[in-house]
């Protein structure tokens, strides 16, 4: 497991471009038939990533969570952003394809994750977990492709017209901690969360998917008022602090698995900063 720790804004200022690719950026989350996984101290969120390309994939704990199993003292968000694939939760099995998620509730002790069609036009399966403490046990639930509450935002003349997908949220899926849906963005618009906002009381991952390979996603991190950019690329995530903008302009349209923990769940609880307010 990687570890990140904490950051602040006073930190930021002084960050040349390798530091802060180090502190916020996740590469690498997704190899064949490996779970690899990174923590940020940032409200403790776990995200792993896991391709089944030859084999089943049984979900390890990691060393630095000291739990005899993953989900001793937390919950999931799950959701394929590959091929075909299902999900086995203490025996029962989940057919989770692309875009779909699972929640996986604190209690749950092996989960294991397949590719239905490894060999298939969209790859084998490539599951993305966003983890967090969960006081409780909510129920394991699976939404399809296409569920969740689903919200038309921005405008063409923008170029930020998409669709969110809000998924485990206080209308919909329940979990302790974790908020998260997905967001795509329609042909030809290319900004993400414009306006920008922060939310005090969440920390925020943003995974961009189904980025070309010859595309990228310029992401605004760091406070409204002294941002700093990084180049993203198809399936690297970002960790925005509770202090941070998060939002970005791609180079082509794409996709990004947004998902949040922290002291509450109220997805509207966020402070807008206009683009004339950043610097
Ligand atoms: O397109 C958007 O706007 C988003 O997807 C915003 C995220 O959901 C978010 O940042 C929630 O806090
Ligand atoms: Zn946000």
């Amino acid at each position: 497991m990687d570890l990140r720790y904490a950051t602040s804004p006073e930190h930021v200022r002084g960050m040349d471009t390798e530091e802060l690719r180090r502190r916020f950026l996740v590469q690498d989350l997704f190899a064949d038939d490996e779970a690899r996984a990174v923590q940020t101290h940032h409200d403790r969120v776990v995200l792993v990533g896991v391709v089944p390309a030859t084999r089943p994939v049984s979900l390890p704990t990691f060393a630095e969570l000291r739990s005899a199993h993953f989900f001793e003292r937390r919950e999931a968000g799950v959701v394929n952003v590959g091929g075909p694939g299902t999900v086995t939760v203490d025996g029962e099995t989940h057919t989770v394809d692309r875009g779909a998620f699972l929640y996986v509730g604190r209690g749950a002790r092996d989960v294991v994750l397949a590719s239905t069609e490894p060999t298939g036009s969209d790859g084998p399966a490539a599951f993305y977990l966003f983890s967090a403490p969960a006081h409780t046990s909510y129920p394991t639930t699976l939404v399809g492709p296409d569920g969740g509450t689903v919200r038309e935002l921005g405008d063409a003349l923008t170029s930020n017209r998409r669709t969110l997908r809000q998924v485990i949220h206080e209308g919909g899926v329940r979990s302790c901690q974790v908020v998260m849906g997905m967001t795509t963005l329609h042909p030809g618009s290319m900004w993400n969360t414009m306006p920008a906002h922060t939310h005090d009381r969440r920390t925020e991952v943003y995974l961009y998917v189904d980025v070309p390979d010859d595309a990228r996603v310029v992401h605004l991190l760091g406070e409204p008022a002294e941002t700093r950019h990084l180049l993203v690329a198809n399936r690297e995530a970002v960790v925005s602090p509770s202090w941070s903008v998060h939002s970005g302009v791609g180079t082509a349209s794409y996709a990004f698995v947004w998902a949040m923990a922290g002291e509450n769940q109220s997805f509207d609880d966020m402070d807008g900063h206009p683009i004339t307010d950043l610097r």
